[in-house]
């Protein structure tokens, strides 16, 4: 083999290499060799050695759990684009199962995007696209001590929390122990503005503040949904970012969507320590809400549990099971899992509490709503939805989004029949409606953008 004095990109391309990220490292070690005296020959076989192996798209997917029935044209049309998007994600390459829960509906028109309602587990990988930027979606309820009037409990949830985008200035502090783990895990580090900023707050979009009875022992809860706000879109920026990274090097094939980081790896590592404290954010986040509605109303608090169902979980099998709009439901999930799965379905309809049912089909998940046929514009270009009555539906900036009233939303008696169908849970509560917050159509009649 021919002896060159100086190696670059060129050169490796002559000798047969295919060019990528890894590049860089390898002209720093050719040339380091070079420096030490090395002739071609050895220099090619240490390149060799150091040459990523190229992670493949898979040529047929892998087949997956299709726990979802079709009632009409419209549904039949919504089951098949989920379809279409499973099939094609189950080719990368990572992922060994798949499941659609009922409440599924395409969250993306890229061909491959995890559906809502839709699981993968994974081999050594996470996924940021699988769980979304909003990470840790969740649904959190407080049962209270004293049969309090609804309206009551409304009235105070309305003037404790935030609906809308952005925050509140630090009005309310996380706790410390959540705060001190920022500096020292780099998909954290500087967002603490995010973390104080967003305390206490809801969101917007279909976020939730609902207040009513429960069926069985008509004492009044509270749940909220929402999910880690800026924070967690932050946290997901910056996953994906080395998601693309880690999958440019190794897969190069495999589109931006699918990116992943290798679980194992340092990042890995980080990213993974990052989602558990986002986690707990978000889960104090929720409390919050609910602790400063029972200060106000001066009642306490006799029962209290939350799913998340935007995340990754780990299991004994050492796979990382990824939920978009899906909630775990199999016993001790998470240190804090009560076993109890919520499922709310629309603003006018009882939020179900479910006892959890590990059933291999769905991959241990349940439905985490009743979610739709339509997406949002879609819903609104062939359709006028009326409020619904009987509830007391509010809209924190005043104006109603009509895309959020409960006809934008399946047929919840349907979602339910399919939960018990498909062995998803065993109802054993509900809570009965009297009315929610939601943020409302913000973005054309914010009352902070007349003030201005
Ligand atoms: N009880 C209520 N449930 C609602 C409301 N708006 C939506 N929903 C249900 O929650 C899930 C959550 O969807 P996600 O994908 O954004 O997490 C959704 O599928 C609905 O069934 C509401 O105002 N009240
Ligand atoms: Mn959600």
């Amino acid at each position: 083999m021919r002896v060159s004095q100086t190696i670059d990109g060129d050169t490796l391309i002559a000798w047969g290499f295919r060019p990528g990220r890894w590049f860089k490292d390898a002209l720093e070690t050719a040339n380091t060799m070079r420096a030490g005296g090395a002739d071609d020959d050895a220099i090619f076989v240490a390149l060799q050695a150091l040459q990523p192996i190229e992670t493949l798209m898979r040529t047929n997917g892998l087949p997956f759990s299709m726990l979802i029935d079709a009632e009409n044209e419209l549904e039949r049309a919504n089951i098949a684009a989920v379809a279409q998007h499973m099939d094609a994600l189950m080719r990368v390459p990572t992922i060994v199962a798949g499941a659609v829960m009922p409440d599924a509906c395409p969250s993306g028109t890229t061909a491959g995007t995890i559906p809502v309602g839709g699981v993968v587990a994974c081999e050594d990988a996470i996924h940021p696209g699988f769980h979304s930027s909003d990470i840790c979606c969740s649904v959190a309820i407080t049962v209270f001590a004293r049969k309090d009037d609804p309206k009551r409990i409304l009235d105070a949830v309305q003037s404790v929390t935030h609906f809308g985008p952005g925050g509140r200035d630090g009005i309310h502090m996380p706790p410390d122990e959540i705060m001190s783990k920022f500096a020292v895990n780099p998909f954290l580090k500087g967002l603490e503005r995010f973390a104080i900023g967003h305390f206490a707050t809801q969101g917007d979009g279909n976020h939730f503040a609902y207040v009513g009875h429960l069926k069985s022992t008509g004492h009044a809860a509270l749940v909220t949904h929402h999910g880690s706000r800026g924070l967690g879109a932050q946290v997901y920026k910056r996953g994906m970012a080395v998601a693309r990274k880690h999958t440019a090097i190794h897969a190069p094939k495999i589109p931006d969507h699918n990116a992943w980081i290798k679980a194992s790896s340092e990042d890995g590592r980080a990213y993974w320590e990052a989602l558990q404290i986002v986690r707990l954010w978000t889960k104090a986040n929720h409390h919050a809400i609910h602790d400063l509605t029972a200060a106000k109303i001066g009642n306490s608090i006799v029962d209290r549990f939350w799913n998340e169902h935007n995340f990754v979980f780990r299991k004994a099998d050492g796979l990382f099971y990824h939920g978009k709009g899906a909630t775990p439901n199999w016993s001790a999930f998470s240190d804090d899992d009560d076993g109890r799965t919520i499922v709310p379905l629309n603003m006018a309809e009882p939020v179900l509490l479910l006892k959890h049912r590990d059933n291999k089909n769905a991959l241990g998940f349940a439905p985490h709503g009743a979610g739709r046929n339509v997406g949002r514009k879609a819903f609104l270009r062939e359709n006028k939805p009326r409020l619904p009555t009987g509830i007391d539906a509010r809209f924190y900036c005043g104006k109603p989004d009509l895309s959020e009233l409960p006809e934008a939303y399946k047929n919840a008696a349907s979602v339910r029949s399919q939960i018990a169908k498909y062995g998803l849970g065993e109802v054993i509560d509900e809570v009965i409606p009297y009315g929610s917050i939601m943020a409302g159509d913000w973005e054309t009649d914010a009352p902070w953008r007349k003030a201005r």
